[in-house]
C-alpha cells in the first residue's frame, strides 16, 4: 500500500513493522531488567550502574519518539477509507487508549531517584507500553510465512518470563527469609550463580515437574502454594497454546486425510474395483500436492468478491498469465488449463487428437460465443491425465468481454480459425469447394449454390442444416457447411436500409436462395449475406465518399437538426465520425438469414411469390469501445438492422447503389442517389441517436441483470393472411445467437437472421402502418423522425444493457423485411423514400422512454406452426426470457407483459393504463390453461385484425 503522503506512516509497511520490533525491544528489556534490578540488587552495581541507566534512557526515548513521530503518523481506516491527513491521524493517535497508556508509560518516577536513590522499580510505569508488545506480534503474525512460528515463539516468551518473575520472586523471597535469620533448604543458599539456580527452581516449580525442596515454614508454603498454581495455569495455557498452534498448521493436511479415509472407506465397502480405488487415491495425492486442500473454495468464500479475484490472480498468476483474457487482450473461456493437459477430440469415432492444450490454454469458447450458430460443443475435449481447470462461466465471461470489443474480436478470430481447422478437416471435397465461405470475399453465390443443391435434394433436412448450424444444434452440419456461415466478424460497417424498407444489404453482398419444398409447398429462402473486407481500398474509397455525402446531408438537415438535436450529441457525433468508426471497425462479417416461406395452395405464382417473411435482426452493441486506432475508449453504439433481400424489395437501385459492394464502385463513380441520401441520412441520424443514447446511458446508468444484449423485436403479421403466414423475426444478441426457428410444416414466413455482434446500424423504414419498437429502458430518450407521415414510424431499438437504439422509419411504419410482402408487417424499420427528410433526431433527454413507439402493440407469438421445430422456439423462447429479464431490470416505463392466451398464443401487450410507449414485458406469465409453454414457440405478432402492432406517430 502507498500513501501519498510522506509523513503518513503505512501501518502494515515493513518501516512501521522495524519500528515496533525496536519498541518491543525496549519493552522487553524494561520487562526483564526492572524485575532482575530489583531483585538481584547485587546484579545493579556502581560499576555498571552507568549501562543500566544509558539503557534506560535510550529505551525512554525510544518511547517518546514512538509517540511523537511514530503513533501520530499512522494511518488508519475511517469507515474503510484510509485516513492520512496530519491532523486526522494525530487526532486519531490522541483519542486512543494507547497515547494514554504510552504516555503513563513515560511518566519520569525516575526523579525520585534523588530521593531514594536508583530503585529500578520506579521505572515501573515502562510496562504500560505493553501494548506495543503485543502490536509487533500481531503484525509478525500477519506477515510471517510460518505464523505459528511466530506463535509458538511468543507463547515461550510469555512462559519465560513468568519463570523470570518467579525466579526474581523466589531470590527476593529466600533474601527476605535470611534477612529474618531463616536458613533452611528451601531458602536460596546463595550456591552458584542466582540468577541460574532461582531460575531453575523456579522453572521446577512452574512446570510441576523436578522434586522441589519441601517448604519449611507457612511463607513458604503460602509461596508454593501460589507457584504452583501459577504454574499449571501457565502451564497448561502454554501446552493449550502450543497444541493449538501445531493443530492449526495440520489442520488442512487432517481434513484431507479424513476426507480421503472416508471416500477409501467408502469405495472398500462398495467393493469398488482396486484399479479405481488406486485412481482416486492418486487423484487425493495429486489434489493435495496441487493446492494443499481440497476445498479451495470454502477457504475463499469468506473474502469480498473482488478480494477473492485478487487472491486468486495472484495465486495463479503464473497460469493466469497466460491467458489472454487476464491480459487485457482478449477474453476466451469456459475453461482455462490451469496445469496438466487436455486433448481436443476429433474424427469419426472422435479418436483423433486435434489439439492438446497445456497450462494456459483455453477451450470451450466457440460454444460460449455461440460461433458455430449455436451453443453446443463443437468437439470433446478429454483430460491426458490429471488437470486442474479453471472454469469460466457463461456470464462472466460475457461480463468480462462486453466491454472489451477488441478482446472479442481477438476470442472470435481464435474460434473462427479453429473452426476453420476443424472444418477443413471433416469437410467431404466435394462440398468443400462449394461452400467455403472466406469472410471479406465475394465468392458467396458458391456457398449458396452448395446450400440450394443440399436442399434440392433433401428440402427439409439440408433446411435443418442449415437451421443447425445457425442454432449450433449440430455439430456434424456445422462441420459440413463452413461454420463460418453462421459467425460474422464483428464489423461497424453500417448497412444500409433501402428506401422502402427493403433490403438492407448494407455494404455487404446480399445473397438470396430460394428453394421450393414441394411436397409441403414450402418456399424456403436463405438469404446470406458476407460483408466485405473492410480493409479494402473500396471500402475505404467507399467510406471517403460516404464521409462526404454525409456532410452534404448534414448541410441540408442542419436547421431541422439544431430545433431537436442534443447539442452534446451533435458535438461528439458527426456523421464522419460514424463514418470513422466504421471505418476502424472494419472487418468482415457474415450474417445468414433463412426465411422459410409458406406458399398457400391457391397461389398462382407458386412457391415462393408470397414473400411476406420479414427478418428483423436487430444488435445493439453499446458500451465503451477501444477505438482500435487511438485505443481511447469511445462511445458506440452498433445495430444492425437487417431486412429481407434486395431480390424481395426489388430495389436494386438502392441495392446497387448501397448495399452490394460488388457495385460499389460504379456508385462511388456517381452522384448519390436520393436513395442513397436518405440511407445515409438515417444513418447518420440513427448513429446520432445511438451515441446519444449512450451518453445517456453512460449519464444514467442502467444496471441490467445479464450482460448478453437483449434484443428487441417485433413483429407483424397482416390479418388478411392471418393464419396464412407467419412471421417469425428474430433478433439476435451481442454474440449473435440466434435462432431460427424454421417453419418446416405450418404456413407462414419464418426468417433468421443470425449474426454476430455487428457493430452497425441501419434504419429502415417501412411502408405501411408501423410497428415496431423496441422498447426499453427507463432512460430512454426520444428521438423521433420528422416527416414521418401518418402512423407509424418504424421504431427498433435493441436493448442491451439498458440500451436502445432507435431506427427511423416510413410513414406508415413498414413492412420489414420483403417490400412485395403482404403478409408481413414487419419488423426491422427500413427507410423509406423520405428518408432524408425524416431524418428524426433527439427531441429532448428525459429520463423517460419517449421513442416513436408502438402504442397499444401486441405481440402475438404462434406456436403452432413450428410444433415439429421446438428445438429452435425453444432457443427463441431463451432470446425472450434473456430480453425479459433485461427490459424488466431496466425499469420500463412502461409494463407490459407475456401472457398465454391459449395454447397456441403468447401476447404481448402493454400494461393497462399505458399511452403508447414501448413494449417492456416485466410480466412474464402462463395462464394455467395453457400446456404449450415457450417450448414450442413460434413467433408471430398480432394485434388486431389488421395490423399486428401499431406504432404511435412520432412527433419530432
Ligand atoms: N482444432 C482445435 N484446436 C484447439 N481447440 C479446439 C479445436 N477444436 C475445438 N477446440 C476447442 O474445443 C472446444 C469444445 O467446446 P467448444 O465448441 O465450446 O469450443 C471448442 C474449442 O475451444
Amino acid at each position: 500500500m502507498k500513501f501519498p503522503r510522506k509523513h503518513a506512516i503505512d501501518p502494515q509497511g515493513r518501516l512501521y513493522l522495524l519500528w515496533l520490533f525496536l519498541v518491543t525491544c525496549c519493552y522487553t528489556y524494561n520487562a526483564w531488567s526492572i524485575f532482575l534490578r530489583a531483585a538481584f540488587s547485587h546484579h545493579q552495581t556502581a560499576g555498571n550502574l552507568k549501562y543500566w541507566l544509558t539503557f534506560d534512557y535510550l529505551s525512554d526515548l525510544v518511547y517518546l519518539l514512538d509517540i511523537l513521530l511514530i503513533k501520530m503518523h499512522i494511518v488508519y481506516l475511517d469507515e474503510g477509507i484510509f485516513i492520512d491527513d496530519r491532523k486526522m491521524m494525530m487526532k486519531n493517535y490522541l483519542g486512543k487508549i494507547d497515547f494514554k497508556l504510552d504516555v503513563a508509560s513515560l511518566v519520569p518516577l525516575d526523579i525520585f531517584y534523588f530521593v531514594t536513590g536508583v530503585k529500578p522499580m520506579l521505572r515501573f510505569p515502562r510496562l504500560l507500553k505493553v501494548q506495543t508488545f503485543w502490536e509487533c506480534y500481531t503484525r509478525l503474525d500477519a506477515i510471517a510465512k510460518a505464523p505459528h512460528f511466530v506463535r509458538v515463539f511468543k507463547t515461550c516468551t510469555y512462559m519465560l518470563f513468568m519463570i523470570h518473575i518467579q525466579s526474581c520472586a523466589f531470590y527476593a523471597f529466600s533474601e527476605f527469609e535470611k534477612s529474618k535469620g531463616i536458613y533452611n533448604e528451601w531458602v536460596y543458599n546463595d550456591q552458584g550463580n542466582a540468577y541460574i539456580r532461582c531460575f531453575y527452581f523456579a522453572t521446577k516449580t512452574a512446570t510441576s515437574i523436578g522434586n522441589n525442596p519441601t517448604p519449611q515454614n507457612i511463607n513458604e508454603f503460602m509461596y508454593m502454594t501460589l507457584a504452583w498454581l501459577m504454574g499449571v495455569f501457565v502451564f497448561a495455557l502454554l501446552i493449550g497454546q502450543v497444541r493449538d498452534i501445531f493443530q492449526a498448521s495440520r489442520m488442512m493436511k487432517t481434513e484431507y486425510r479424513k476426507t480421503m479415509d472416508i471416500t477409501t472407506n467408502y469405495m472398500q465397502n462398495l467393493k469398488v474395483p482396486n484399479e479405481l480405488q488406486d485412481r482416486v487415491k492418486l487423484w487425493f495425492n495429486y489434489n493435495w500436492e496441487q493446492q494443499k486442500t481440497l476445498n479451495e473454495n470454502a477457504a475463499l468464500d469468506i473474502l469480498p468478491l473482488k478480494m477473492r479475484t485478487d487472491l486468486a490472480i495472484n495465486v495463479h498468476y503464473q497460469t493466469l498469465i497466460k491467458v489472454q483474457l487476464f491480459q487485457g487482450d482478449v477474453g476466451h473461456e469456459m475453461y482455462i488449463v490451469n496445469n496438466g493437459q487436455v486433448q481436443v477430440m476429433g474424427g469419426e469415432k472422435n479418436d483423433i487428437v486435434l489439439a492438446t492444450l497445456h497450462s494456459g490454454s483455453v477451450f470451450g469458447e466457440i460454444s460460449l460465443l455461440s460461433l458455430a450458430g449455436g451453443n453446443r460443443r463443437t468437439a470433446d475435449v478429454r483430460s491426458r491425465g490429471f488437470s486442474n481447470l479453471f472454469i469460466l462461466s457463461k456470464n462472466d465471461l460475457q461480463e468480462a468481454i462486453k466491454d472489451y470489443p477488441d478482446a472479442q474480436d481477438a476470442l472470435k478470430r481464435r474460434a473462427k480459425k479453429i473452426m476453420a481447422q476443424n472444418a477443413k478437416r471433416e469437410r467431404k471435397p466435394s462440398l468443400e469447394e462449394e461452400v467455403e465461405v472466406k469472410p471479406g470475399t465475394h465468392n458467396t453465390p458458391r456457398m449458396v449454390s452448395a446450400v440450394i443443391q443440399a436442399m434440392d435434394k433433401n428440402p427439409e433436412i439440408h433446411f435443418r442444416e442449415v437451421t443447425q448450424i445457425l442454432t449450433g444444434r449440430k455439430s456434424r452440419t456445422s462441420s459440413t457447411l463452413p461454420p463460418q456461415l453462421s459467425m460474422d466478424r464483428q464489423s461497424s460497417v453500417e448497412q444500409h436500409p433501402s428506401p422502402d424498407g427493403s433490403n438492407t444489404g448494407g455494404t455487404d453482398e446480399l445473397l438470396v436462395v430460394e428453394t421450393t419444398q414441394q411436397g409441403s409447398k414450402q418456399s424456403t429462402q436463405i438469404s446470406i449475406r458476407q460483408s466485405l473486407n473492410q480493409e479494402t481500398a473500396e471500402r475505404r474509397s467507399r467510406l471517403s465518399k460516404m464521409r462526404s455525402i454525409n456532410e452534404n446531408v448534414d448541410d441540408k438537415t442542419g436547421a431541422c437538426e439544431e430545433q431537436h438535436a442534443d447539442s452534446a450529441i451533435e458535438n461528439t457525433t458527426s456523421p464522419n465520425s460514424f463514418l470513422d468508426e466504421a471505418e476502424q471497425n472494419a472487418g468482415g462479417y457474415m450474417d445468414v438469414k433463412i426465411k422459410n416461406t409458406p406458399v398457400p395452395e391457391n397461389d398462382p405464382n407458386g412457391p415462393g411469390s408470397q414473400e411476406s417473411g420479414i427478418s428483423v435482426d436487430e444488435l445493439h452493441e453499446k458500451g465503451t469501445r477501444k477505438d482500435r486506432r487511438s485505443g481511447k475508449e469511445r462511445l458506440g453504439i452498433k445495430t444492425r438492422v437487417a431486412p429481407l433481400t434486395k431480390r424481395e424489395q426489388g430495389k436494386d437501385d438502392w441495392d446497387a447503389s448501397v448495399d452490394s459492394s460488388s457495385e460499389l464502385g460504379a456508385t462511388e463513380e456517381s452522384q448519390p442517389s436520393s436513395a442513397t441520401m436518405s440511407a445515409l441520412q438515417q444513418q447518420m441520424w440513427q448513429k446520432r441517436a445511438s451515441l446519444f443514447q449512450a451518453k445517456s446511458s453512460l449519464e444514467e446508468p442502467i444496471v441490467t441483470e445479464n450482460t448478453a444484449s437483449p434484443y428487441q423485436k417485433v413483429a407483424s403479421e397482416n390479418k388478411n393472411e392471418a393464419g396464412k403466414g407467419e412471421n417469425f423475426s428474430n433478433p439476435t444478441s451481442q454474440q449473435g445467437r440466434i435462432v431460427s426457428p424454421p417453419p418446416n410444416h405450418g404456413r407462414g414466413d419464418v426468417s433468421v437472421l443470425t449474426s454476430k455482434p455487428a457493430r452497425k446500424s441501419s434504419p429502415s423504414a417501412s411502408q405501411k402502418a408501423g410497428d415496431v419498437s423496441v422498447p426499453t429502458s427507463q432512460q430512454a430518450r426520444k428521438f423521433s423522425p420528422p416527416n414521418s407521415q401518418s402512423g407509424g414510424d418504424a421504431s427498433v431499438s435493441a436493448v442491451q444493457q439498458g440500451q436502445r437504439v432507435s431506427h427511423p422509419t416510413s410513414q406508415n411504419g413498414g413492412e420489414v423485411s420483403s417490400p412485395a410482402s403482404r403478409q408481413v408487417r414487419k419488423v426491422s424499420p427500413s427507410a423509406q423514400g423520405e428518408a432524408v427528410s425524416a431524418t428524426p433526431r433527439p427531441v429532448q433527454r428525459q429520463p423517460t422512454y419517449e421513442l416513436p413507439l408502438p402504442c397499444h402493440s401486441e405481440l402475438i407469438l404462434t406456436p403452432k406452426s413450428l410444433m415439429s421445430l421446438d428445438r429452435e422456439a425453444s432457443v427463441l423462447s431463451r432470446s425472450l426470457s434473456m430480453q425479459d429479464r433485461a427490459v424488466s431490470t431496466s425499469s420500463s416505463l412502461m409494463s407490459a407483459s407475456f401472457d398465454f392466451e391459449d395454447e397456441s398464443n403468447i401476447a404481448l401487450h402493454p400494461a393497462d393504463g399505458h399511452q403508447g410507449g414501448h413494449m417492456s414485458p416485466d410480466r412474464l406469465s402462463k395462464c394455467s390453461s395453457c400446456s404449450g409453454g415457450l417450448d414450442n414457440l413460434g413467433y408471430l405478432p398480432e394485434s388486431d385484425s389488421s395490423e399486428t402492432v401499431h406504432i404511435n406517430e412520432t412527433s419530432c
